[in-house]
């Protein structure tokens, strides 16, 4: 009976520690589970007609000794042949049967594919009996198993970690497989319940009595760290692998004789036969052991380094190490640099935050119990100097200071509805006017730009406001810096308020306007100016018939025969002006056509900023002019040009003379004559030929200048000549009297009685702008750069020959100063024949003449053209003549671009006429 009782228990034991598929199941269910297994069904364990019948089997509890009678096997049969290839009845008693590890004797694997119900053979598994199999099994689900070690021979005894006999154990049991059941149970430790095995392992090794304790001189110590030699069998068995284990454990009567070879090497069990030296790594630094020191083990860096940040801190004070002299040297903590440095520079720590408040926030605050400081200050986390502190005291809500998104609330009047074009369009007879321009070909001449270059201030397609392309770059895209529209597509492609950039706004007096929805650099284009390119007669038209009832025009003078009309049109038709704009409204050719755009000024603008240009109305008629509301410091008064910017100039003997010492003089004395004598005569030149001097010089006043009263009285005695003869003298009276009475304080008056309906626009001439002084520097420097050309190294002169028309037969040479932004150019021009149509020689750059004008303007056959540009005689003596023909080819010619000026354009040559080169070049033949 004590053998049932055995089995009986060995039966629970197995039934645990093999799963469900046991669980229910009794020994007697073993043959036919096997049976189950190996043919490849799904384990059965009890059918349900014995369960049925025997009611007593469906409880494993209710096992007895005659139930196992009962389905056991007799001991005399023979077992199955599937039986005795996994394990091996075991006679234990008369009653009970107890299947046994088989012994070491191997045994012949069938033939076929491999049965599956090997692994679950109720054989006893001593692993699980060992609880060693456990391990696998929970670390795979992920439970925290006490880490182990590897299993060393310390003086050549077999020492388990662990106390209970695990892996000894095993060795034990197998050593003994061959001995009786009950020793074979004693050897796998069959004593311990069953509890004692679902407990954690920790647990058990907690409630190992400490009897079995191995003595204190056995108790295992790192083979490593004592560096001593581990070389017996015992060792390598102990050492084994997981995988070694468990083939012991299956029986090493399995394992093929090579495999057993190859376990008994050092290889194999993963031992290291050379004692392993212990290294101490420290911040990174390797710290050598004194192995004279003997096997004492030092200790753990990483504890070390907890000890020593204790100690810093002074929060613990702990004795890492007896054998050290002395306790480490506490760090003395540093202090954070960007206290000092960064954000907080400059602030002392804030303990006494009423410092630098006033005595009634103080007693604000003092009465804040909550805003009362620690004591202590913060470093760690200190705020900035008063952040915030004034606003708690007082209650404000808190606001952001500025917002830098600072689009414009909802609901703002918008104008009335008008008919948007995003880009220009030529109407009637626009396109072949515009066609007949030098620019419709011109742009495609090719710069010569180098990579360090970019297209910058140098490139030729900037000079003359070309603006680069495929075509006529000669560097491409990503290294060329002229591409403003293209730029301008780019960012405005796709939409978005802060892309564009513009919004409109109503302004108080001056209807509406635009403003600036983000930042724009200097000299950045800020938005097209587009509409319908028209002629000056469609333009005639459209205001007497069309317009004639409308307060506002939008037309602006485009080239000198054409206009372009944003009545239709962007929004930059809304810009308005101001005598200290922000911005500048430039003609540029792009792609061979003509493109108006606003350009950021000299200055960043901000966003929230009004945007404006100048003007440089031209009335027209003084009916027209309009008081200016711009309001900046130096408002001229009333919209219109520009204010006459330079005295008279010398007389012309003087440019002659200084064109003839510029010529032959020293580089030196020719320099400082034609920088002054140019200047003085260039404004002379300006003087004569410029078509809209008078009236410029009827609003030639600023105010309270005697002078300009003398002047403007003087003047108006003067017949009106060149294009403005069509100027009504009544009408130039009637101007110069608001100018006078503008200066006199008293324009209001005069000035609110002018209808506003009839607006006339000059834009503009902007490049001629610049003081007396600048245009003396600006002269200087010419001159200096025609010195150098002479030298064949002169740069940003160019040299324009033009022919207007065939029956001209003028020879024109211009020289303009341009001052785009950041770019400053000089053209050469001289002006040679009194034909004031080639003095109104389309000019692109600096003068862009707006003309909107109103029905009072019909007798204004003549519309401004607009070349009010400061127009100089050659500032270089050289550049003026050696011209016989002109090509009808723009041609630009400077040191740099020799290779441009010399190559006469192919129609140039077919037509026969011949290109002229600038100073020092031969004509080409
Ligand atoms: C091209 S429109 C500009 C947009 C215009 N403010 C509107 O509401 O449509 C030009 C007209 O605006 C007005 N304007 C622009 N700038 C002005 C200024 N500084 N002072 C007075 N009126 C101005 C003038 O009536 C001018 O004829």
């Amino acid at each position: 009976m004590a053998a049932i009782e055995t089995a009986r228990m060995m039966a629970e034991l197995d039934s645990l520690l093999c799963g469900s598929s046991f669980s229910s199941s009794t020994p007697t269910d073993m043959s036919s589970s096997i049976s189950a297994s190996l043919s490849s069904t799904p384990p059965t364990t009890v059918d349900s007609m014995s369960l049925a019948s025997e009611p007593d089997l469906a409880k494993p509890e209710s096992i007895t000794a005659s139930t196992i009678e009962a389905v056991m096997p007799a001991p005399e049969t023979p077992p199955e042949p599937e039986q005795h290839e996994s394990g091996q009845q075991t006679p234990v008693g008369e009653d009970a049967i107890v299947v046994a590890e088989p012994p070491l004797t191997p045994v012949t694997e069938p033939a076929g594919r491999p049965r599956r119900a090997r692994s679950s053979l109720p054989v006893y598994n001593i692993a699980k009996l060992a609880g060693t199999d456990v391990h696998g099994r929970r670390r795979s689900k992920g439970d925290a198993v006490l880490d182990k070690r590897r299993r060393t021979i310390s003086d050549g005894t077999l020492v388990d970690d662990r106390g209970d006999g695990g892996a000894g154990d095993s060795i034990d049991a197998l050593a003994k497989a061959t001995q009786t059941t009950q020793t074979e149970i004693d050897a796998s430790d069959a004593n311990r319940s069953t509890t004692t095995l679902n407990t954690p392992r920790s647990a058990r090794i907690s409630k190992k009595p400490s009897s079995t304790s191995t003595p204190a001189h056995l108790t295992r110590r790192a083979t490593r760290l004592s560096g001593a030699s581990t070389e017996n069998l015992k060792t390598k068995l102990s050492a084994l692998t997981k995988r070694g284990k468990r083939a012991i454990e299956k029986g090493l009567s399995r394992v093929p004789r090579e495999l057993m070879r190859l376990q008994d090497t050092n290889e194999f069990a993963h031992i290291d036969t050379r004692p392993v030296r212990y290294t101490v790594w420290s911040n990174g630094k390797y710290i050598e052991v004194d192995p004279t020191k003997g096997s004492s083990t030092p200790e753990p860096p990483r504890k070390k380094v907890k000890v020593d940040e204790k100690a810093a801190k002074g929060e613990e004070k702990i004795e890492t190490d007896k054998q050290e002299p002395s306790a480490p040297v506490a760090k003395k903590p540093c202090g954070k640099k960007w206290l000092d440095k960064g954000l907080y520079a400059g602030q002392e720590a804030p303990i006494d935050i009423f410092k630098g408040l006033t005595a009634q926030e103080k007693k604000k605050l003092a009465s804040i119990p909550e805003l009362m400081p620690s004591g202590k200050p913060n470093h760690a986390l200190p705020q900035p100097m008063y952040t915030g502190l004034r606003i708690l005291i007082n209650g404000r809500d808190f606001k952001l200071p500025f917002d830098v998104c600072n689009p414009l609330p909802p609901g703002q009047p918008k104008p009335t509805a008008y008919r948007t074009m995003t880009k220009n369009r030529f109407v009637g007879n626009a396109t072949s006017y515009w066609k007949k321009t030098p620019h419709f070909e011109d742009f495609a001449s090719r710069c010569v730009c180098k990579p360090e270059d970019g297209c910058g201030e140098d490139c030729q397609n900037r000079i003359m406001l070309y603006e680069c392309d495929e075509t006529n770059c000669n560097l491409g895209k990503p290294q060329c810096t002229n591409r403003a529209f293209q730029d301008l597509q780019e960012r405005t492609k796709k939409g978005g308020r802060y892309r564009v950039g513009v919004e409109v706004l109503k302004t108080g007096d001056r209807g509406y306007g635009v403003r600036s929805n983000r930042c724009f650099e200097p000299n950045q284009i800020i938005m097209e100016y587009t509409g319908e390119i028209i002629t000056v007669e469609e333009c005639e038209r459209r205001m007497n018939e069309v317009y004639k009832d409308n307060e506002c025009y939008y037309l602006m003078s485009f080239d000198q025969n054409m206009i372009i009309d944003a009545t239709t049109g962007s929004i930059a038709r809304f810009v308005n002006h101001s005598c200290s704009p922000n911005c500048r409204m430039i003609k540029w050719i792009v792609s061979g056509q003509p493109r108006m755009a606003l350009f950021a000024g000299d200055r960043p603008i901000s966003t929230g900023d009004e945007l404006t240009y100048d003007y440089n109305f031209d009335p027209f008629s003084a009916k027209n002019v309009q008081k200016c509301l711009c309001g900046s410091a130096n408002c001229r008064g009333v919209l219109g040009p520009k204010p006459k910017e330079v005295k008279p100039p010398k007389p012309a003997k003087e440019e002659k003379k200084t064109t003839k010492t510029a010529s032959k003089s020293s580089a030196k004395a020719s320099t400082k004559a034609s920088a002054k004598g140019s200047a003085k005569a260039s404004v002379k030149t300006s003087t004569k030929t410029s078509v809209k001097r008078k009236l410029k010089d009827a609003f030639d006043f600023d105010g309270d200048d005697e002078d300009d009263a003398k002047t403007v009285k003087k003047r108006k005695i003067r017949a009106a000549t060149g294009l403005k003869r069509s100027l009504s003298s009544a009408s130039l009276k009637k101007a110069k009297g608001v100018a006078k009475t503008a200066a006199k304080g008293a324009a209001k008056g005069a000035v609110t009685t002018i209808k506003r309906s009839v607006s006339s626009i000059s834009v503009a001439a902007k490049k001629k702008t610049g003081l007396i002084s600048s245009k003396v520097a600006k002269a200087k420097a010419a001159t200096t750069k025609t010195k150098t050309t002479t030298k064949k190294t002169t740069k940003k002169t160019m040299t324009t020959i033009r022919k207007r028309g065939s029956g001209s037969g003028a020879v024109t040479q211009q020289t303009q100063k341009k001052s785009y932004g950041k770019k400053t150019t000089t053209a050469t021009t001289a002006i040679t024949t009194t034909n004031p149509k080639i003095a109104a020689v389309p000019s692109r750059s600096p003068s862009l003449t707006i003309v909107a004008a109103g029905v009072s303007a019909s007798s204004s056959t003549t519309l401004v053209a607009a070349t009010t540009a400061v127009m100089t005689p050659a500032s270089s003596p050289k550049k003026t003549t050696t011209t016989t023909t002109m090509p009808p080819k723009l041609t630009l010619s400077s040191g740099k671009t020799s290779a441009r000026k010399l190559t006469p354009s192919r129609k140039a040559i077919e037509s026969g006429l011949v290109l002229v080169g600038a100073v020092g070049q031969d004509p080409p033949a």
